[in-house]
């Protein structure tokens, strides 16, 4: 019976390709992103969001890391320009991060990992739900930005302080009127590169989109989030940390920057 997919030594990311052989496919996510080697693409375009507060529903520990629900029934919360064409909505985000500030992000930057990374999760309206884009090659767009350690960032505090209320798996509570816009940094300047989901299914409908700019979290943020369990209420206590994929072979793929 299969236990599950994690990230422990008996289920973690190298235990995956057993139920997932897509693990080991020819667009798999994160990546290391080296940018002398990324490529300038002259067609590529500014990123536009538009996200409308009002559309985040909730906030939930789902066993993996934890994720704020959008209502994504309607253009509201979309992403639109950059590497994409048309529109694709808002439907989650969710962050990845380590035990201790030197590893937790997915993507790396010249082999550098970052404490952190938040991904916005968005899905092309092309398709008639999330779950049927998640399967389609255009279907997904993430939205990935790195956390470093530096200033207390006060934008973030009302995630965090929801984590009393999710601390373990399966727990879940409402989280209304919130902006992902202000967790962005200033510069929307990205990378992109076609990829896939970091975790299982790990389908590969994912077209990445990582800003440059990191924002910052102080180290007692960074400590919240490691408060948070992978396990449910009653079990054995284990902290919710290291939930994150190491970079994957690029087989042939070029990063790409814009602007120049
Ligand atoms: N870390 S991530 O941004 O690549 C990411 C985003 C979304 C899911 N969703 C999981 C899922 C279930 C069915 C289809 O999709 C999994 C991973
Ligand atoms: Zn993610």
């Amino acid at each position: 019976m299969s236990h599950g997919w994690g990230y422990g030594p008996t289920n973690g990311p190298d235990k995956w390709g057993d139920e997932y052989p897509v693990a080991n496919g020819p667009r798999q996510s994160p990546i290391d992103i080296v940018p002398n080697e990324a490529v300038y693409d002259s067609s590529l375009k500014a990123l536009k969001l538009s996200y409308d507060p009002s559309n985040s529903k909730g906030i939930l520990n789902n066993g993996h890391s934890f994720q704020v629900d959008f209502v994504d029934d309607t253009d509201s919360s979309t992403l639109t320009g950059g590497p994409i064409s048309g529109t694709y909505r808002l439907r989650q985000f969710h962050f990845h991060w380590g035990a201790s500030d030197d590893r937790g992000s997915e993507h790396t930057v010249n082999g550098i990992k970052f404490p952190c990374e938040l991904h916005l999760v968005h899905w092309n309206t092309k398709y008639p739900s999330f779950g049927e884009a998640a399967s389609q090659p255009d279907g997904l767009a993430v939205v990935g930005v790195f956390l470093k350690i530096g200033a207390a960032n006060p934008r973030i505090q009302k995630v965090l302080d929801s984590f009393d209320a999710i601390k373990t798996k399966g727990k879940q509570t409402t989280f209304d009127n919130f902006d992902p816009m202000t967790l962005l940094p200033a510069s929307l300047d990205y990378w992109t590169y076609d990829g896939s989901l970091t975790t299982p299914p790990l389908l590969e409908s994912v077209t990445w989109i990582v800003l440059k700019e990191p924002i910052s979290v102080n180290p007692a943020q960074m400590d919240k989030f490691r408060s948070l369990l992978f396990t449910g209420e009653g079990e054995s206590p284990c902290c919710m940390v290291d939930n994150y994929r190491p970079p994957q072979p690029l087989k042939g793929r070029q990063g790409i920057l814009w602007p120049q």
